[in-house]
C-alpha cells in the first residue's frame, strides 16, 4: 500500500542518554551532501518529520581520509553542520557494529578529528573524544542583572560551562540562550551547560544545545567538557558519573586533554521516510 506514496528512504532511529537522532545508512550515497541541511531540517522537525535532536549520514571512507572505519555527516535538528556529536557519536559506533561496518573498537571520522569507539557487551558504548582544546576560565560574562562566571572548552564542538548552586532553578530558555548567542563566542557560537557538582564523582548537568535551540535531555560533548572543567579546577576528581537532564547517566573520565565518555546507545526503531511527505526527493 505505502508503495503508492512515493520515494522511500530507509532510516534508524537511535538515541544516546535521551539525544535522539535519526541514521541513514548512506553507504551508497543517494543523499547528496549538498542536500543534507535540507534533509535535518525536514526530518528532525517533530511531529512533521520524524523528529530528532540531529541526523547523521554514515559513509565510506575516502581515499584521503585513511585510518577511519567510515565517516559521518552531522547536522543539528536547525540544519547547522556539527564538527562532532557525543552522544551520536557513540550511537553511530553502535550501528556501525550491529550493521557489520566496523569491529568493536574502530575509528570515526568526524569533522573534529578521529574518534576512537569500543562497543561494549552491555550495548554501552564508550569514545574517546578529539584532544579537549581552546580552554579558558574565569570568563566574566554580562548578563542582563549579573555577571556569569563561566568557563569555556571545545570538546569538538565549543562549550561554555556555569556551575551553580542547583541545576533545577536554572531558568535555561532564559538563561541558556544569554549565553549561546553571548558576544564572547561569535562568530561560531557555544552551548551552554549549567552543571551542578554534587561530590567528587558525581554531577548534575543541563545544556542549552546549539543548531537545537533548546534543552536536550543529554549533550556528550557538554557533559565531557563539564567535568574536564571542574577536574581542572579541583572541583571533581579524573572520573565522573553525570546525571544528565533526561535522568541518563554518563560516565567520563579524563587523563590530561583526553577526554573518554561511556554511556548507553540504543536503537529505539527503524522505518521508511515517505519523502514527499517531509518535502523532500532524491
Ligand atoms: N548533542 C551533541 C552535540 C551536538 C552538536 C552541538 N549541538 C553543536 O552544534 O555544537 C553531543 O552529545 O555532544
Amino acid at each position: 500500500m505505502l508503495d503508492t506514496l512515493g520515494q522511500q528512504m530507509p532510516f534508524v532511529k537511535m538515541q544516546g542518554s535521551g539525544n535522539d537522532f535519526v541514521v541513514i545508512d548512506n553507504r551508497d550515497r543517494r543523499v547528496p551532501v549538498e542536500a543534507m541541511a535540507d534533509w535535518a531540517k525536514a526530518v528532525c522537525r517533530r511531529a512533521f518529520g520524524i523528529g530528532a535532536d540531529g541526523i547523521f549520514f554514515l559513509e565510506n571512507p575516502p581515499a584521503d581520509r585513511p585510518g577511519v572505519d567510515f565517516i559521518w555527516h552531522f547536522y543539528n535538528a536547525d540544519g547547522s553542520r556539527a564538527e562532532m556529536c557525543g552522544n551520536g557519536s557513540r550511537c553511530a559506533a553502535r550501528l556501525a557494529y550491529l550493521l557489520g561496518i566496523a569491529p568493536a573498537r574502530h575509528v570515526i571520522g568526524t569533522d573534529a578529528g578521529p574518534v576512537r569507539a569500543e562497543v561494549l557487551d552491555s550495548g554501552r558504548v564508550k569514545v574517546q573524544l578529539t584532544p579537549a582544546k581552546d580552554a579558558r576560565l574565569d570568563i566574566a560574562l554580562p548578563a542582563a542583572d549579573k555577571t556569569l562566571r563561566a568557563h569555556f572548552v571545545n570538546t569538538g564542538v565549543p562549550h561554555t560551562v556555569i556551575f551553580v548552586d542547583d541545576v533545577a532553578k536554572v531558568d535555561l530558555p532564559d538563561l541558556g540562550r544569554t549565553v549561546r548567542y553571548h558576544e564572547t563566542f561569535r562568530p561560531k557560537g557555544t552551548n551552554a551547560n549549567f552543571a551542578q557538582v554534587v561530590d567528587k564523582q558525581t554531577m548534575l548537568l543541563r545544556t542549552y544545545e546549539r543548531g537545537v535551540e533548546a534543552e536536550t535531555y543529554a549533550c556528550g560533548t557538554g557533559a565531557s567538557a563539564a567535568v574536564y572543567l571542574s577536574h581542572k579546577l579541583g572541583l571533581t576528581g579524573p572520573e565522573v558519573n553525570v546525571t544528565t537532564s533526561g535522568g541518563e547517566q554518563l560516565t567520563i573520565s579524563v587523563d590530561g586533554d583526553n577526554v573518554f565518555l561511556a554511556g548507553a546507545a540504543t536503537v529505539t526503531f527503524t522505518g521508511d521516510l515517505l519523502l514527499e511527505s517531509v518535502g523532500l526527493k532524491l
